[in-house]
């Protein structure tokens, strides 16, 4: 009688395979399709997921700061950005920023070259632009929504200095997350008071006066053009957990 175990699974008679599972994984040249395929992506995503906690579960104290990507090394921002990484790794924490040009590269040089951890989560772009020279421990993430979520585990609060859409994005995440209770104690600092001004007025005399949002969501939000003022707030809240 024909008879084949099949892992724990016997089979008999004409209910066995004609080839072995390794013989059909090393063999197969099939369609690809699969590669592009829902249920595969999830697993790249579960990838992605693992990679992240593992390389950042240890940090420790972590302050991510935000700003635009295209903010040249000349502009006054810059100068700010790596004087708050500076300052940020003076008072203990780790720097982590998108890993990108601009306000990401001031932060991670001010963090390097003032001897700390300077941490660049970057992302895969249709226009590739690697991750700055001043990241210290880089991960490069696919997904914008996994790598958002590394920004939140792994960061005790945001400083985020001015900028476009990205930095718009990844603020008002912050401020959600804040509002639903997703998020406790974690501040969110904007730096550069002429360049936020305009916006935080919108946010008073249209969204909240039309009762779109509450004091309390404003009242989050703190505005300064003083770098030490910024990372007081972050020392500030990490002594009260
Ligand atoms: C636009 C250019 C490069 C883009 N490269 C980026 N690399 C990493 N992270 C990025 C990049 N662009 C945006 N981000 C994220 O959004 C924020 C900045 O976006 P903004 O629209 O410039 O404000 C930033 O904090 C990143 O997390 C060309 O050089």
């Amino acid at each position: 009688m024909k008879s084949k175990a099949k892992g724990p699974i016997l089979q008999r008679r004409d209910q066995v395979d004609a080839t072995t599972t390794d013989q059909r994984l090393l063999d197969s040249r099939g369609p690809t399709d699969w590669v592009h395929s829902d249920p595969w992506r999830v697993l790249r995503i579960q990838a992605e997921f693992v990679e992240g906690f593992g390389a950042l579960a240890e940090l420790g104290p972590t302050i991510a700061v935000f700003g635009s990507a295209r903010t040249p090394a000349d502009h006054p921002s810059y100068a700010v950005a790596e004087q708050v990484g500076r300052r940020l790794v003076e008072e203990g924490f780790a720097v982590m920023t998108g890993g990108g040009p601009g306000v990401m590269e001031a932060a991670n040089r001010g963090a390097s070259q003032a001897g700390g951890l300077s941490v660049g989560l970057g992302i895969e772009l249709p226009f590739e632009s690697g991750l700055n020279e001043w990241v210290d421990v880089g991960i490069n993430f696919r997904y914008f929504f996994v790598r958002k979520t590394m920004f939140v585990k792994y960061s005790q609060g945001f400083i985020v200095l001015p900028g476009g859409l990205g930095t718009l994005d990844e603020m008002f995440e912050a401020l959600t997350l804040a509002q639903t209770q997703k998020v406790t104690a974690f501040p969110v600092v904007l730096i550069g008071t002429a360049y936020w001004s305009g916006l935080l007025a919108w946010l008073r005399d249209t969204a909240l006066a039309d009762g779109k949002i509450a004091e309390s969501d404003l009242d989050r939000l703190i505005l300064t053009d003083d770098v030490d003022e910024a990372v007081a707030v972050m020392t500030a809240s990490r002594s009260t957990r």
